[in-house]
């Protein structure tokens, strides 16, 4: 039961934080400065991560470089030691304008005396004189004539009323029936003043008792309440400490308190999406935890299910789903009706087969070739690999790592532990996989990408099963290998994905991937995603990026001249329904992937979706990024 609604005017405590004073002075974002610092420093903690870099990024940060500036200027100030000419400047004024009232008016004594009378300038000498006179002590309300014999035991709570909430819960205690403080929001107004703790007994609010009442109506006389709330409360006697070291996680699930009846507060929820990062500040209570998203550090706290109580809550919401076929079914069913639709012919197209793709895609990969004279590039982009990913997945008879159906299960962890990891120069780069739906442009970037870096970015060259032509060449185009060979790699786990296509077997190697390692390049990989949890593991450390599709009307436009690849026809361009499936295809892929994409880049306009893509690559590789703690600590299950 939240004190009061957490939207209404509340808080700032009547001690004056000396944080805040001092910081407002001498810097105005210095309270800012010191959470960056203590979230950066809790990222650290107990831990060292890169010993070096990390002493290394934390010595450059700016944040750093200001706090020692404002330290400066503290210091400085400490020195001179100013003192108050006068101590009481209010009263003199006050003379001052009274012995104004008695001489002759001219235009300057009516000025002065209008000045002097301002609110402003009166309200400047009374803090003035306050700093003057060192009054920095509250002025409290005046103790209640009644006061209990168990008096020490009582604390007098003021608190302000301000746009934050109060970041407190109450209840009423099932067997004594009294009201109490269920839990303090960790950062909220509650938890600064140090004031209110968990399993404070409250006596009064703003003076009426509160024995008897409801948690609501006590809710509502905090809803009507105005300037200062004073709670009288009596102190629990054993207070929880929270010792526990934070903890950083990325969310696998969404959660929405406002949709969810069993929250104890839904105004002090915080809602996530999968993916989010979030810092547990407190897991005290088995079922609730407190968080805050790290990319929003300015907010307090709010409450969400315990990893426990998520899980419980998925398996819920799993079994109370009507039976619906699995994603692979449905994506079965989308296949043969599209598959009909390509049957249709076109008069545009021009219908082919393999033999006419592999020649059109040399033609056009020659051009590479002459150009650059790096025939590596052709690796990885062959038509008939991709076919068979697209033919594979839509049939589901493409292969990863790991059984795909674990991705969004009933079973799934609802939050996974991270821990920021930054690449270290010797380090091998780290994988980068790119996922989107079929057509959104995925191999047009890593195209691009490869074409103007060749030295820094290379593909994976697949395998096949499929006979070598005379025009190709042994682990440039793909690594041809027998049957046999094929799949014994596929018993020893080394294919990142694999699939059949007209017969043939196609896959992506752990092998191929290594060796572009070795030469110190980047490698780009184009994977399903169901792939991709299977491939998350401290070697390859792989930094997925979803491109992500533009509105269909912004496709419409841009696609004018694209070709979309398919099994009949070369040269076909994009008709209407092929933009809306990969529309329809990406939402899809982000409500079951999304938590596995590290980033989103949206395909609109190539050549800006080119360099954002260019500079997400250099920070995933130069920069700290978030990774599953069981890539980096021995301790920490993988
Ligand atoms: N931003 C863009 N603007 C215009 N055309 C684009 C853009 N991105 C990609 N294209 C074009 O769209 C077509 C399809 O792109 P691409 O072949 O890269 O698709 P894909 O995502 O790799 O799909 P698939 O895996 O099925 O091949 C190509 O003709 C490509 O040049």
């Amino acid at each position: 039961m939240p004190l009061g609604p957490l939207t209404s005017h509340r808080t700032a405590m009547v001690y004056p934080e000396p944080l805040d004073v001092v910081g407002a002075a001498a810097y105005p974002g210095l309270s800012k400065i010191l959470a960056l610092v203590l979230e950066e420093l809790t990222l650290f903690y107990d831990r060292d991560v890169n010993g070096v870099g990390v002493l290394y990024s934390l010595l450059r940060a700016p944040w750093l470089q200001a706090l020692l500036k404002v330290h400066e200027c503290l210091h400085q100030h400490a020195k001179k030691k100013p003192d108050p000419v006068v101590p009481k400047a209010r009263s003199l004024s006050h003379e001052v304008v009274e012995l104004l009232r008695e001489y002759p008016q001219s235009a300057e004594t009516r000025e002065l005396r209008r000045l002097l009378r301002t609110p402003h300038f009166k309200a400047l000498l009374h803090a003035h004189d306050a700093v003057a006179q060192k009054e920095f002590e509250p002025v409290l309300p005046p103790l209640p004539d009644n006061i209990p014999e168990s008096e020490e035991a009582m604390r007098i709570v003021c608190l302000v009323k301000n746009k934050q909430p109060l970041g407190a819960t109450i209840k009423r205690h099932e067997i004594t029936g009294e009201i109490m403080v269920a839990r303090v929001i960790n950062g909220g107004l509650a938890d600064r003043s140090g004031l209110l703790y968990a399993g404070d007994k409250l006596v009064e609010v703003n003076g009426i008792p509160v024995e008897g009442l409801e948690p609501e109506n006590v809710i509502q006389i905090l809803t009507q309440s105005h300037g200062t709330i004073m709670f009288k409360v009596i102190p629990v006697s054993d207070r929880l400490v929270n010792n526990q070291s934070m903890v950083h996680v990325r969310a696998m699930a969404d959660y929405c308190p406002q949709q969810d009846p069993s929250i104890p507060c839904a105004d002090a929820g915080l809602p996530f999406k999968k993916g989010d990062i979030l810092q547990i500040v407190d897991q005290n209570d088995a079922l609730w935890w407190q968080a805050r998203k790290v990319s929003d550090f300015s907010v307090c706290a709010g409450l969400i299910p315990s990893n426990h109580l998520l899980k419980r809550k998925q398996r819920e919401f799993w079994w109370s789903q009507p039976f619906q076929p699995h994603a692979c079914l449905k994506s079965t069913i989308l296949t043969t009706v599209k598959e009909e639709d390509d049957m249709r012919i076109d008069e545009k197209c021009v219908e082919t087969d393999e033999e006419t793709f592999e020649s059109e895609e040399l033609k056009e990969e020659d051009e590479e070739f002459t150009e650059y004279g790096q025939r590596i590039f052709i690796a990885g982009f062959r038509r008939s690999f991709r076919l068979c990913r697209r033919k594979s997945h839509n049939t589901q008879t493409f292969c990863y790592s790991r059984c795909p159906s674990s991705c969004y299960s009933s079973g799934a962890a609802p939050y996974e532990e991270v821990v920021r990891y930054q690449r270290r120069p010797t380090d091998r780069h780290r994988l980068i996989v790119l996922v989107g739906p079929s057509g959104v442009g995925v191999n047009e970037l890593r195209r691009q990408l490869i074409r103007i870096n060749p030295n820094t970015f290379q593909c994976a060259v697949p395998h096949t099963t499929r006979p070598q032509r005379s025009y190709e060449n042994n682990g440039y185009e793909y690594h041809f290998v027998t049957k046999d060979v094929f799949e014994s790699m596929v018993y020893s786990h080394r294919f990142l994905e694999y699939g059949e296509y007209k017969g043939n077997l196609y896959g992506t190697s752990i092998d191929s991937v290594r060796a572009v390692f070795d030469e110190g390049k980047v490698c780009i990989v184009d994977l399903d995603p169901q792939a991709i949890q299977g491939i998350r593991n401290r070697e390859i450390k792989p930094y997925v990026i979803f491109i992500k599709p533009p509105s269909v009307g912004c496709m419409r436009q841009t696609r004018k001249n694209a070709r979309i690849i398919t099994d009949y026809y070369v040269n076909m361009k994009f008709r209407e329904e092929d933009l809306q499936e990969i529309e329809e295809s990406a939402k899809k892929m982000e409500a079951q992937y999304g938590q596995y994409f590290d980033l989103a880049i949206v395909n609109d306009n190539l050549q800006t979706a080119c360099v954002q893509l260019l500079s997400a690559i250099c920070s995933a590789q130069e920069e700290p990024q978030w990774v599953p703690a069981s890539w980096i600590c021995s301790n920490t299950q993988q």
